[in-house]
């Protein structure tokens, strides 16, 4: 152990050797250097490196990976020239046996460490080898100005620096064929690609998608203006090259998020045509669909068993997107209601089910939070099932306390990230007691990424059996005094959950200016607490900020003792 704890055993620009026993969750190689713990992306468990401490903080640091001593057996060269260097495939060195290892090991860590769950995980289900290549259905790049002009490409880690994509594995065919006329077109033009720093230039994404069953493609630029120069000669362009729907999408906002709030259809009739399974769908450029076609009707099947309906069923499908898993439910369940917070998506998820012939469906446009326990306090909606698949941030509380209330028999969780899933399912089975877990299942959706699908079928925990027990409260002999309920009751009473927005509001009404989450994370994390409840600071830590100052770390400090966290 070293003398001084508080000194890292480590300095910058300091080269060491470490045994690497573990990845992190951006597949990042953990090793350790003394007690101090150190983040080398690009290397394996079980791999010796030599490594450039870059970044130093008290208990950890993270260093570049200079040199690999002994390398792992389960390390493989990676079939994409750009791996490494963009930022999307952070597993491709990792043989595909080991990334399926590695991801089901998350899940299980996740439910155990978040959930606090102990729960026995199968093997993920992964992709034949054929299917792997290209398995995307949908590309969104960014498009900046580069050494050679505009160009497209992906963002390299933690940057917006634009690596120029050109053979990338996992994007479809479609976009390789395409982006090269859509870039030809946009030079010979003279239409300006987008500046960040100056909020300036007009193209700012290109977005393709492709049908997987019917090779339809949609091809919809994402613009910081209200109209695309020479659109005509686009169309044409495009059109020859058998594109069914052209659009362009405003966003003249200083953002990061990629789609703006309007769409305008150049061609087509704004939505391409896929099937999955039996079922058909139509899918305009803003609604959401997985987008690994293979996988999802594995995912959607899984689903589909772990509702177990008989036909009788009253189904809720919180987070529906176009509708794609309610109309897989819907041809076995009674009725089936889906939400979903995008206009645009219910629109398709509504045409969706005409187009299946599929009249035991309904869509709402709105916040799941909002309109599940709306309908369930107002108009006394029950559920036998309730299906969620919520974005990457989890279930909002409301609703899972609304799910508790509607007490549906059973829960399928659909989840695309498994540190809210295990949030949100020790909500569910440890905090509020109701539910248990019955089954989890991990299917791979995102191929050489970190990233999983997670399906979890939850049944309501009912008491096993009942005994009858006549108690009579009041003071005497043989009965309960009421203040010893009442005192009881405050030591039993579960302990508030501290959100980031409770440690945002005590800090701005004490101290007069407001942290940003990311900032609260990284107290945290060098606190040594655990991070789950915060799911968006990774994202929020890759946007360029200002220093953290003693002052707001203070402030942070002092509301993280306010609310007993330390
Ligand atoms: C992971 S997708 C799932 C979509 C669909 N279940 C599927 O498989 O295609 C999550 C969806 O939730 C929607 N969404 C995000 N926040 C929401 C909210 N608070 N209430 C309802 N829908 C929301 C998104 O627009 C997106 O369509």
């Amino acid at each position: 152990m070293r003398q001084d704890a508080l000194q890292p055993p480590v300095q910058k620009n300091q080269t060491i050797e470490i045994e690497i026993a573990d990845l992190g969750n951006q597949g990042e190689g953990i090793g350790r250097y003394e007690d101090f713990t150190v983040f080398v992306e690009g290397a394996l468990p079980g791999e010796r490196v030599r490594v450039l401490m870059v970044k130093v903080k008290r208990r950890y640091g993270y260093a570049k990976l200079l040199k690999i001593l002994q390398p792992s057996r389960e390390r493989v060269a990676p079939l994409c020239q750009l791996a490494g260097r963009c930022g999307g495939c952070q597993l491709s060195h990792l043989s595909y046996g080991g990334q399926l290892r590695y991801k089901q090991n998350r899940i299980a860590q996740a439910l155990e460490r978040i959930g606090g769950l102990s729960v026995v995980v199968p093997p993920v289900l992964g992709m034949a080898e054929a299917d792997r290549a290209y398995y995307r259905n949908k590309a969104q790049f960014p498009v900046r100005d580069g050494e050679n002009g505009l160009t497209a490409g992906f963002f390299a880690p933690r940057s917006h620096r634009l690596i120029p994509v050109e053979g990338c594995q996992i994007q479809s065919r479609a976009s390789h064929r395409l982006m090269p006329v859509i870039l030809n077109f946009f030079r010979k033009k003279g239409i300006a690609a987008y500046d960040e720093g100056r909020h300036t230039g007009l193209v700012r994404h290109v977005l393709i998608r492709e049908g997987y069953a019917t090779g339809q493609v949609l091809v919809c630029v994402v613009i910081n203006g209200t109209s695309l120069p020479h659109g005509r000669e686009f169309v044409d362009l495009l059109r020859g090259e058998g594109v069914q729907s052209i659009s362009v999408n405003r966003n003249r906002e200083r953002t990061n998020v990629i789609l703006g709030p309007e769409t305008v259809t150049l061609w087509g009739n704004g939505y391409i045509e896929d099937r999955i399974g039996d079922l058909r769908f139509q899918i305009s450029p803003v609604s959401f669909f997985q987008v690994n076609p293979i996988q999802t009707k594995v995912l959607y099947e899984i689903a589909l068993e772990m509702a177990g309906l008989t036909g009788r069923e009253i189904v809720w499908d919180a987070y529906c997107g176009i509708g794609s898993i309610s109309l897989f439910l819907a041809q076995r369940a009674k009725r089936v209601y889906g939400v979903e917070i995008v206009p645009e998506a219910i629109a398709d998820a509504r045409r969706n089910a005409a187009l299946n012939g599929m009249d035991n469906v309904e869509f709402y446009v709105g916040k799941a939070e909002d309109v599940i326990p709306e309908w369930h306090a107002k108009q006394g909606v029950r559920a036998d099932v309730i299906v969620v698949d919520p974005p990457r941030a989890g279930c909002d509380r409301a609703l899972l306390e609304a799910m508790v209330d509607m007490a549906p028999e059973r829960i399928v969780y659909v989840s695309c990230d498994p540190g809210t899933l295990a949030r949100d399912l020790g909500i569910l089975c440890q905090e509020l007691g109701a539910y248990r877990v019955e089954r989890v299942q991990g299917v791979d959706m995102f191929p050489e990424t970190v990233h999983v699908e997670t399906v979890v079928m939850l049944s309501h925990k009912k008491p096993d059996s009942v005994i009858n027990v006549k108690v009579e409260f009041g003071e005497g002999e043989g009965k309960v005094p009421l203040d010893n309920i009442a005192k009881r009751a405050a030591v039993y009473k579960p302990k508030e959950r501290v959100t980031y927005k409770m440690i945002k509001e005590y800090i701005e009404a004490k101290y007069g200016f407001k942290v940003h989450t990311a900032y609260i994370a990284e107290v945290k994390r060098d606190l040594g607490l655990p991070m789950y409840d915060a799911p968006n600071a990774v994202e929020e830590l890759k946007q360029s900020r200002k220093h953290l100052t003693a002052e707001k770390v203070e402030a942070i400090k002092d509301a993280l003792k306010h609310f007993e966290i330390i």
